[in-house]
C-alpha cells in the first residue's frame, strides 16, 4: 500500500523573516512529506530584528499534544528547533517518549545562536536543557557554536577550528545521543563547510564557496531539507549535498535581489526543484 509520509514540527511560526516553520514547512512539502507543526512561540520578526513580539506557547503546548495523543496520530519523523522556554524542554521530552516509535527518525536541530553568542531570546538554563533533547535524536545539525554550547567548551576565537578538533567535537556529539550529525557554518577561507560525522564511518569536510554576506534563516532552510531527505530514507550525505546546493543558488539570488540580511533566503524561487 501506497504510505505518504509525515513529519512532525516543533518550532517556532515567524510571520516574517523567513524562517523556522516559514522555510521547513514548504520545503517538507516540496519533499513529499506531510509537514504537521507543534508550535513553540509565536514571533512578529525573528529575534534578529531590533524589536519583536513574541508569543511564548508553552502554556498550549501540552493540550495540544494531549489532543494529537487522543486522535491516536502517528509520525515518521520528529523534527525540532526553536524553543520558547526552559519548560519546553521537559514538554518535548514528552512528546518525544510518546511520539518516537520504531521506524521514526527524530531529528534535533538545536538552535540557540551563533558566531559564539546566543539568540537574544535564549537562555543559559535553557541551552542547558537543549542537551537532554540528544539522548531522543538520530540526528543533530548544530552550527558551531551550538556544537560548543552543547560540549559546554568555549566558542574557538573567530571560529577557527582543526579537522582533529571537528573529529573530537563530532565523536563526543555522537556520544551523548545521536548516531549522524552535521557541525555547519565552518569557516573554511573562501568556502564554508559542513562537517557529516555518521558513527563508525569516517567523517568527511564537503566544502562549499561561501556566497556573499552571512543571512539569516540558513540554519532553517539546512535542517528542513535534511530533515526530509533523511525521513526519505536517504543518506545523510546527500541530504547534506542538496542543502548545500539548495543554498548556494539562493544565496546567489537572495544576493541579487539585494534583501537585507535579516530577511532570510528567497528559496520560494527555487522550491519546485527540490526532490
Ligand atoms: N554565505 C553562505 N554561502 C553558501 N552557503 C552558506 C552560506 N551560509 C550558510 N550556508 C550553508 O547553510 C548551512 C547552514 O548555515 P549556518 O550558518 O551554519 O546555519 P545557522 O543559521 O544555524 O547558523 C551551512 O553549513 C552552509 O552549507
Ligand atoms: C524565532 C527564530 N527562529 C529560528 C531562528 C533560527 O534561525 P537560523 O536559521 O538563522 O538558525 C531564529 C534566529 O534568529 C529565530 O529568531
Amino acid at each position: 500500500m501506497k504510505h505518504q509520509k509525515k513529519i512532525a514540527l516543533i518550532n517556532d511560526v515567524t510571520g516574517y523573516g523567513r524562517c523556522s516553520v516559514a522555510v521547513e514547512l514548504p520545503i517538507i512539502s516540496a519533499l513529499k512529506i506531510q509537514a504537521c507543526v507543534l508550535p513553540t512561540a509565536i514571533l512578529s520578526v525573528h529575534t534578529g530584528f531590533p524589536t519583536y513580539y513574541i508569543d511564548d506557547y508553552t502554556d498550549r503546548m501540552k493540550p495540544y499534544m494531549e489532543n494529537w495523543k487522543e486522535n491516536n496520530l502517528t509520525f515518521d519523523g520528529i523534527s525540532t528547533g526553536f524553543l520558547g522556554s526552559v519548560q519546553q524542554i521537559e514538554l518535548v521530552l514528552d512528546f518525544l517518549r510518546t511520539f518516537k516509535k520504531e521506524g521514526t527518525t527524530v531529528i534535533v536541530d538545536p538552535v540557540m545562536g551563533d558566531y559564539g553568542k546566543l539568540y537574544s531570546s535564549y537562555t543559559e538554563e535553557l541551552c542547558r536543557g537543549m542537551r537532554h533533547l540528544l539522548p531522543y535524536a538520530d540526528v543533530i545539525t548544530p552550527n558551531l557554536t551550538e556544537a560548543c554550547r552543547l560540549l559546554r567548551i568555549p566558542y574557538p576565537e573567530d571560529g577557527r577550528t582543526t579537522l582533529a578538533e571537528l573529529r573530537d567535537m563530532a565523536g563526543a556529539l555522537s556520544g551523548l545521543g545521536p548516531e549522524k550529525l552535521v557541525i555547519t557554518g565552518i569557516h573554511c577561507g573562501e568556502d564554508i563547510g559542513n562537517y557529516i560525522y555518521e558513527r563508525g564511518a569516517e567523517p568527511q569536510l564537503l566544502k562549499t564557496k561561501k556566497i556573499g554576506s552571512d543571512r539569516s534563516g540558513t540554519g532553517d532552510v539546512f535542517a528542513g531539507i535534511v530533515s526530509g531527505i533523511v525521513v526519505q530514507g536517504r543518506p545523510l550525505i546527500e541530504a547534506v549535498c542538496t542543502a548545500a546546493d539548495f543554498i548556494t543558488k539562493t544565496m546567489i539570488y537572495t544576493e541579487e535581489l539585494d534583501l537585507p540580511h535579516n530577511c532570510g533566503l528567497a528559496f520560494e524561487e527555487f522550491l519546485t526543484e527540490l526532490k
